[in-house]
């Protein structure tokens, strides 16, 4: 609830909004170069930032160089591998060949992790005393150790600790990240949208100022853009693994107890006997009829990026938010274009759909100066 409820969601916007000042401000800089924007990494790294403020109270990653590099591979790296097919899985007597070496890869990342996340908790515990009677979210969670904790039933271990902050910051960075960069790759080759989403910009908020979150409400082209991206690119194509606890019956289907089941959002997203055209981009096919009113967090069936149920993401409040402001302030602050002639659309499979080839973007700002300044 202190990260990822209603309320909290609108506590925080004001990290958001800093967060987004400074990346915009790394892309004016790299503008008046005339150097390409490497979307997926600033991206990324403000991502895990917004996070990091919230739980750690400060910002973990610069907005450029080697260290945020080396975080966004080793979350990749570890999608990559938590989607893989592994022999051992399916034969458990193979398991300890582990033929493929995804065993070898997953324990020398979580070294790489554990370090990182060893190193937060203990800089984190160092400063506990400068805010005292002003705890952020992990002053709460570590208030619930073993050995802080009255109530035994909700210990919690380091280990517990280290692994609440891994999935904050895996499911957290990389879902909106790759929505986003998938959004403006599909932009950067249709131009049309990218004005038409400009022109209702222009009209709502003007060239005075930088989008904020409570514009989004006004901008129901921008909202069917994120949508469209949801639909067309679900980071997590094919949800997160889930085992039947017991027998039971899903449209005439029986599914025996213990089975491992996959959700294919992927293909709900293109469905044809849903959506006419499934491979076009074409946000206009939620300005009309029915899908106006369809909500990307779990209610609308045909539209579950974030999964359905009890089970679904934890964050979807904040992850639709995050990506109808980033995509809001990328496209209002910047005119793009790309910097290669031909965007490569391939998408490589893992737990989360990765791009085969990053977004390389030229922009120059279409704000006046002053809406630049943090
Ligand atoms: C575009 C944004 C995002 C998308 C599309 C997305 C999608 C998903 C999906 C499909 C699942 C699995 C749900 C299921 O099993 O039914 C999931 C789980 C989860 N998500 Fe998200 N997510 C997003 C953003 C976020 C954010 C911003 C956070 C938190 C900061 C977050 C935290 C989590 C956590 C903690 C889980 C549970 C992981 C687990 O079961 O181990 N997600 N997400």
């Amino acid at each position: 609830m202190h990260m990822l409820g209603t309320k909290a969601l609108e506590n925080w916007a004001h990290v958001r909004h800093t967060e987004m000042g400074r990346m915009i401000g790394v892309m004016l800089e790299l503008s008046s170069r005339r150097e390409p924007v490497m979307l997926a990494e600033m991206l990324n790294c403000a991502m895990a930032n917004m996070i990091g403020v919230v739980i750690l109270g400060k910002r973990v990653f610069e907005s450029k160089g080697m260290e945020s590099n080396e975080f966004k591979d080793m979350v990749v790296e570890l999608m990559t591998c938590a989607g893989l097919v592994n022999v051992g899985d399916y034969l458990p007597a193979l398991a300890w060949m582990d033929l493929q070496g995804i065993e070898g890869r997953m324990k020398k990342l979580h070294n790489k992790f554990d370090h990182i996340l060893t190193k937060m908790v203990d800089d984190h515990t160092a400063t506990a005393h400068q805010r005292i009677g002003n705890p952020d979210f992990l002053d709460v969670i570590m208030a619930n150790r073993d050995h802080n904790s009255q109530d035994q039933s909700l210990s919690l271990s380091d280990d517990n600790i280290k692994g609440l902050l891994l999935n904050l910051f895996t499911a957290g960075t990389d879902t909106p990240s790759s929505t986003i960069e998938w959004a403006m790759a599909e932009m950067l080759q249709n131009q049309t949208i990218i004005k038409q989403a400009q022109s209702e910009m222009d009209r709502v908020i003007g060239r005075q100022r930088r989008l904020t979150e409570s514009d989004i409400p006004n901008l129901p082209y921008l909202r069917a853009i994120c949508k469209e991206s949801f639909r067309k690119h679900p980071p997590t194509p094919l949800n997160i693994p889930r085992v039947s606890s017991e027998a039971c019956e899903v449209n005439e289907y029986y599914i025996p107890q213990n089975t491992k089941l996959l959700v294919n959002i992927w293909a709900i997203g293109r469905d044809p006997e849903v959506w006419k055209d499934p491979l076009e981009f074409n946000p206009g096919r939620f300005s009309t009829g029915r899908a106006v009113r369809m909500d990307p967090r779990g209610s609308d069936f045909e539209l579950i990026p974030f999964g359905a149920g009890r089970r679904m993401c934890v964050g979807a409040r904040m992850g639709v938010v995050l990506v109808e402001y980033i995509v809001g302030v990328l496209l209002h602050s910047f005119h793009w274009e790309c910097s290669e002639e031909i965007i490569n659309m391939e998408e490589v499979f893992g737990l989360a759909l990765q791009k085969k080839v990053p977004v390389s973007a030229l922009v120059t700002p279409r704000l006046q100066p002053k809406a630049y300044v943090i």
